[in-house]
């Protein structure tokens, strides 16, 4: 598995995607909102990257569609897709990219789809205007594609309209929609959170399925690192628009070593996403562009030192694949203080 950050000669040659010392400023250049985001996904991996509200992981994944709002830009850094540069590509590459190489979901999909068509119409639609297929073979293979990601009577469905389909249906038509043109990437921002429990937990066998009947790469965000470690090979922890942990799932959830992620894990939705009564981590972060010296966490942070608001800290490598941004990061006080408080989701 690769480290989230690349150093000379460490990336892997089936790198779908790569992110690079990603800087992204907001207002027209008034406030840096992200500092320094380097990731990478491989073919047939889930990238899980996790954050509160406002941690930056939504400005990654629309930086890596090409699709940032006015007034927010990449002032620094690359962003690589399939071995290209496509970083500042103009906005009819970067659709040519959309739904053919790149597929995406987000959290409502009923804002997604127009109300008074049918799903078989918009799906055909895609089809037709992203792979060229006639009329006939693209109502073909819409049914395959309704079927293929779990909708049971496809031929009813396609002459549904949104209104007809409940929330996880309709998940399952932009997941349908996303995969269409067999692109290389799908990213799933938020993708699961408005739904039922076992609705949740059917959309993440999906996705996985889907990853290993075709070896797609998978950008998933989500706030609960219970349900990155349901889906994730590896997980990306963002924090006031810095990545202040990464590595391997099961390694970060076992022992995480930023008390930011520590924080995250205490407040998890557990047991097969039984609890989901909303936890948050006490304090706030800090607003975009605020001007804070050192850690961003200190502020909130249980185990913070004067050493933590000193100046810019660097991520710590802590193995091949795992690295956190903490002065306290080889400090056994702070690891003695983090079992202490060991989460529930890491005990089980
Ligand atoms: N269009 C915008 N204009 C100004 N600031 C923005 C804009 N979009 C995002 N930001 C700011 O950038 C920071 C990162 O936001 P981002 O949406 O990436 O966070 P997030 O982790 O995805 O949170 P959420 O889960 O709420 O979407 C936040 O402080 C946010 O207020």
């Amino acid at each position: 598995m690769p480290p989230s950050s690349f150093l000379p000669g460490e990336r892997p040659p089936a790198e779908v995607l790569a992110i690079a010392d990603l800087h992204v400023t907001v207002h027209s250049g008034a406030a840096t909102a992200l500092r320094g985001v380097s990731l990478g996904v491989q073919a047939g991996e889930i990238v899980g990257l996790v954050g509160e509200s406002g941690s930056g992981k939504t400005l990654t994944c629309r930086a890596a569609l090409g699709v940032l709002p006015p007034g927010v830009d990449v002032v620094q850094g690359t962003i690589t897709f399939a071995g290209e540069d496509v970083t500042g590509l103009p906005p009819r590459r970067w659709e040519r990219l959309h739904g053919s190489h790149i597929g995406a979901v987000f959290q409502d999909p009923a804002s997604y789809l127009n109300p008074n068509l049918t799903i078989g119409s918009q799906v055909t639609e895609v089809l037709r205007v992203k792979r060229g297929l006639s009329r006939k073979r693209a109502h073909a293979k819409a049914i395959e594609l309704l079927t293929a990601v779990g909708l049971h009577q496809a031929a009813r469905v396609f002459h549904q309209i949104p209104a007809e389909l409940s929330g996880g249906m309709l998940q399952r038509v932009m997941i349908a929609i996303a995969i269409s043109c067999d692109p290389e990437l799908l990213i799933a921002d938020e993708a699961t959170t408005a739904l039922d429990v076992t609705i949740q937990a059917e959309i993440i066998e999906l996705i996985k399925d889907l990853r290993d009947q075709r070896g797609l790469a998978v950008l998933f965000l989500s706030h609960d690192l219970a349900v990155i470690r349901e889906l994730c090979d590896r997980v990306v922890v963002f924090y006031a628009g810095e990545v202040v942990e990464a590595g391997p799932v099961a390694e970060i959830i076992e022992r995480p070593r930023h008390p930011y992620t520590q924080a995250l894990l205490r407040v998890a939705s557990v047991g097969d996403f039984q609890r989901r009564e909303l936890q948050v981590i006490p304090g706030q972060p800090p607003q975009v562009g605020a001007q804070i010296a050192g850690c961003k966490f200190a502020g909130r942070c249980p185990s913070a030192i004067d050493a933590c608001r000193a100046g810019d800290i660097a991520l710590t490598r802590l193995g091949p694949a795992h690295e956190a941004r903490c002065v306290r990061v080889n400090d056994p006080g702070l690891t003695a203080a983090s079992a202490a408080a060991e989460p529930e989701l890491a005990r089980r």
